[in-house]
């Protein structure tokens, strides 16, 4: 017979009770351990995981009033919540059950037991707890989706010979499980192309969970990509599911995968190897089953080079890499950017008629896009926005084309001042970050930050 994977935990004063109990549980569950008093309970709780207490109500000998056993069953709730208790409870004792069942246990069964009452009302315990664990996961998946869901990322616009060929990749690919790393300067459209990814593969009625690595505190990379249990460190004040577990069955995104930490590097490496994980602070292993779809805007294989990335990680997270050009090698694909952006953001701002002449077309054109498709985007959102009649002058638009120096440098504002040198390194240095950090006296991770604060 095959056994159920539970640990359960018999606790009764009497050897005789402890004796039955365990011979019986043991053909049906693959732990069970007996203890003759409750207070061993802090030991067994806090070295393993405990699925399932058999609680009796009475340990003193003389005491029948079950006080006891609220009191050990509120212990129990507060030291390991997740712990599922079912009561031993003498005929008569219906009343007490009850209010043992508000205070948070899950049944009871009356002793003597008949051996299939009792497996059954274990049996549907540990249902109970499956189900709810689902539909707590399920909870935070559907979370976890709305906050993406808020960034509007629109349609993926292009008819460049590189666009349509990344297209048709997109198809191809989609339809598979391989793992795709996407390449791409800030705001090429990486994300964009993730959730097409998505929405052509075979998951696409299951979650996207987007994680940026670039946005997390170091210390909660490990949390929030593998999940922690309640005390795994001073504020996992409850047990949390981890990134890879809210994407199970679908596609799990992680940006800016060129920021993962070696030491989580080598972690992340056994995860997807193995298609395991623990949450933080647990014992318990699962398997998980998502698409995994990487991306970022750093150059992995000189890092890898310089040994900041490792090797092996890469080979198993570029199964097939996708490079996303940055827009000003790509300039026919302007016109019908802006098309796109004016058409969305005269709609937002109730702009309906506005056009554009030919020169603002081309100055746009000449423009060399630091921040690419989302600069221009919130190009085109500001001149809509400043727009009084319903033609766009060039004068609207917060650009420098390279050579107007002398107008960046009459200013006195630092901030302006920052957006100018640095805007002037990546040109000098071609989009080169770390030749630009270098130059500009920063850290790579510094640059990256101030790219971020003037969304290029
Ligand atoms: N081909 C495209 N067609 C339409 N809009 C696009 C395209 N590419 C990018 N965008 C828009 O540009 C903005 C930036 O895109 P996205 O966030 O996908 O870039 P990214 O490469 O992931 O940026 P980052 O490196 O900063 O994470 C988004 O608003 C997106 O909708």
């Amino acid at each position: 017979m095959q056994k159920t994977k539970a640990h359960i935990l018999v606790v009764d004063d009497d050897p005789d009770v402890l004796t039955t109990a365990r011979l019986f549980l043991k053909h049906h569950f693959t732990q069970v351990d007996a203890e003759k008093h409750p207070r061993e309970l802090n030991g067994v709780l806090s070295k393993s995981d405990v699925d399932l207490i058999l609680l009796d109500m009475n340990f003193t000998k003389g005491d029948n009033d079950g006080r006891e056993g609220i009191y050990w069953l509120n212990h129990i709730k507060e030291v390991s919540p997740d712990t599922l208790v079912i009561l031993m409870t003498a005929y008569g004792d219906v009343e007490l059950a009850v209010s043992a069942i508000k205070r948070g246990a899950t049944d009871f069964v009356l002793k003597p037991w008949k051996n299939e009452k009792l497996l059954a009302t274990i049996n549907s315990a540990l249902q109970l707890r499956k189900s709810n664990k689902k539909v707590t996961r399920l909870e935070e998946t559907r979370k976890s989706m709305e906050q993406d869901r808020d960034r509007d990322l629109g349609e993926f616009i292009g008819e460049s010979e590189a666009m349509l060929n990344l297209m048709k990749t997109i198809e191809k690919v989609g339809t598979t499980d391989a793992n795709v790393l996407i390449l791409g300067e800030n705001g090429t459209g990486k994300t964009l192309v993730a959730r097409a990814l998505h929405r052509a593969s075979l998951r696409n009625n299951e979650a996207f969970i987007h994680v940026d690595l670039g946005a997390l505190n170091e210390n909660l990379f490990e949390s929030e990509l593998f999940g922690h249990k309640k005390g795994a460190f001073t504020d996992a004040h409850q047990d949390r599911a981890g990134r890879f577990e809210l994407a199970d069955t679908g596609t799990l995104f992680l940006d800016e995968i060129g920021n993962l930490p070696l030491h989580l590097q080598a972690k992340m490496l056994t995860v997807l190897q193995d298609r395991k994980l623990k949450r933080l602070g647990d014992t318990k292993e699962f398997n998980f089953d998502v698409r995994l779809i990487c991306a970022t805007n750093m150059p992995i294989h000189q890092h890898v080079d310089n040994g900041e990335f490792r090797q092996d990680l890469l080979y198993r997270i570029n199964t097939v890499e996708l490079v996303i050009p940055p827009l000003r090698e790509r300039v026919e694909d302007i016109p019908i950017l802006v098309d796109h952006f004016l058409k969305r953001y005269g709609k937002k701002y109730n702009k309906l008629e506005l056009s554009m002449s030919k020169e603002v077309m081309s100055s746009l054109m000449d423009y060399h896009w630091p921040g690419n498709i989302r600069e221009l985007e919130h190009a085109i959102e500001r001149m809509v926005i400043l727009s009084d009649s319903s033609h766009l002058t060039s004068d609207m638009v917060n650009f420098r084309s390279a050579g107007s120096d002398d107008e960046a440098l009459d200013t006195l504002n630092l901030d302006d001042m920052e957006r100018y040198l640095i805007d002037k390194a990546i040109r000098k240095h071609k989009g080169n970050i770390s030749k630009a950090a270098s130059d500009l006296g920063l850290t790579r991770a510094a640059l990256y930050r101030r790219l971020e604060k003037h969304g290029i």
